[in-house]
């Protein structure tokens, strides 16, 4: 192994491998129900088939009526539930409809009074404001009309979506097929959980938060095993994994004398795109494609490992995966107290945001093999490597990666 990484700098490494994924060849599509959809990527628009509304209809429970008629006494006609399929015939003047909230409105009604703006009177009904016409109805196709695109290919299905798939009628979707993603470790001191540890052994956490981390975010993988610290046993290992779109190891790729993963994978053809990243935690990653898979080698230590997942790999699984919003966005937060940085080089800081303030979790005193960290933050800031110190009440960006709930209420109105 060489004595040193050339470390590519964050921006770069991050925009490299957005490209690279360009280079790896996408799957087809295939048809799914829509009610097993949640966590897939549309691969074709959804173009609106039902008006939304498709009928004009009442928002309220009250009074279906004329514009004259706001003035007037008003005898009950008969009442217009939603789902009634009978035809109303428009009523003498004298007269109106009782409607209830989602019935159909017929064309010569102007308006809908609710119950809390009449008055009762015996067999009869008064109106207590002047409204305007179209007041509480909604109008056929005021939210989207026939033609319209609903969806576009490359969003990714939640529920929200879900809601408009539904309102379409749209019981099967086409969607991209599902990344055939590997997980793998390296190293002799890794037992599984299901095995027992010597105090001298460590459980494999990195393959279980990886694994896990991915079905978070709806992606399935398939958990390979522990590559062993042999380089022709990683080799033999390598060959197997033709088949999958993404291979995620980690450790073995640092330059340890046993880290021989990335010497394996050189050996089987693997085209590095960069191996070592101007981070910290996180440096010892390596990045690249083998045949058609792309290949992410993250490094061992457990921290630095979850905080690559998040930054790196679920950017790149993303835009594999077809969909379009696959970046990073960011929260402006309070930060609540003074931590250090390093210098030159951008540092992934786990902090829990609460409230609008960020606290980097141990005022950012910890290594990155340590395991607790992640479970106490909710997000992690990366700095810029421009400033020593993070002052309190500084204004910084955050990246939340997961929303924790807090214990105590906050105000959280505006
Ligand atoms: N001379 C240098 N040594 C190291 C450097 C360096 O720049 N120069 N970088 C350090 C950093 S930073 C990291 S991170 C590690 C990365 O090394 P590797 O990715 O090759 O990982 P390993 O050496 O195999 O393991 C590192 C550490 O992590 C533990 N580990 C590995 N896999 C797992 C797993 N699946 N679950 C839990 N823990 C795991 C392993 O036991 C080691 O303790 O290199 C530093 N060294
Ligand atoms: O990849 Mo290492 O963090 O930089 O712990």
């Amino acid at each position: 192994m060489k004595k040193s990484l050339n470390y590519v700098n964050f921006d770069l490494a991050y925009n490299l491998g957005l490209k690279l994924c360009e280079e790896i060849k996408r799957k087809d599509s295939e048809n799914i129900a829509t009610l097993d959809s949640l966590g897939r990527v549309l691969s074709k628009d959804i173009v609106c088939i039902k008006n939304l509304p498709s009928f004009n209809n009442s928002a309220m429970d009250g009074y279906a009526i004329r514009v004259e008629d706001l003035k007037k006494s008003l005898k009950i006609e008969d009442t217009i539930f939603a789902g009634d399929k009978r035809e109303f015939k428009e009523p003498k003047s004298e007269y109106c409809y009782k409607i209830m909230t989602g019935a159909s409105v017929p064309d010569f009604v102007d308006l809908v009074v609710p119950y809390e703006l009449c008055e009762s009177l015996e067999n009869e009904v008064k109106f207590t404001k002047d409204l305007k016409r179209g007041s509480n109805i909604r109008l056929k196709g005021e939210e989207h009309k026939i033609g319209e695109i609903l969806l576009k290919k490359g969003d990714k299905i939640d529920s929200s979506l879900i809601s408009l798939l539904v309102s379409q009628g749209v019981k099967e979707l086409e969607v991209y097929k599902k990344l055939n993603i590997a997980i793998i470790s390296s190293g002799n001191e890794l037992k599984e959980p299901w095995e027992e540890a010597s105090e001298e052994e460590i459980y494999n956490i990195n393959s279980f938060f990886i694994k896990s981390f991915l079905e978070e975010n709806y992606f399935s993988s398939s958990y390979l095993g522990v590559v062993p610290d042999n380089l022709e046993k990683s080799i033999e290992f390598i060959k197997k994994l033709e088949n999958y779109d993404v291979i995620i190891t980690s450790g073995g790729v640092s330059m340890g004398d046993a880290d021989f993963l990335a010497k394996a994978f050189l050996d089987c053809g693997l085209e590095v795109t960069f191996h070592g990243v101007n981070l910290k935690p996180g440096r010892a990653m390596m990045l690249g494609k083998l045949k058609n898979s792309l290949v992410l080698a993250l490094p061992g230590n457990p921290l630095a490992n979850a905080i690559n997942s998040h930054i790196f790999l679920l950017p790149l699984l993303k835009k594999l995966q077809g969909e379009t919003k696959f970046n990073h966005d960011f929260i402006e937060c309070k930060n609540s107290k003074d931590f250090g940085v390093k210098l030159d080089r951008v540092e992934a800081v786990l902090g829990f945001v609460e409230n609008g303030k960020f606290q980097a979790t141990k005022d950012n005193k910890y290594g990155s093999a340590m395991i607790s960290l992640l479970y106490l933050s909710n997000s992690i800031a990366l700095t810029s490597g421009k400033s020593a110190l993070i002052k309190d009440s500084d204004t910084i960006k955050v990246l939340p990666f997961i929303k924790k709930y807090i214990e105590n209420r906050v105000d959280f109105l505006n």
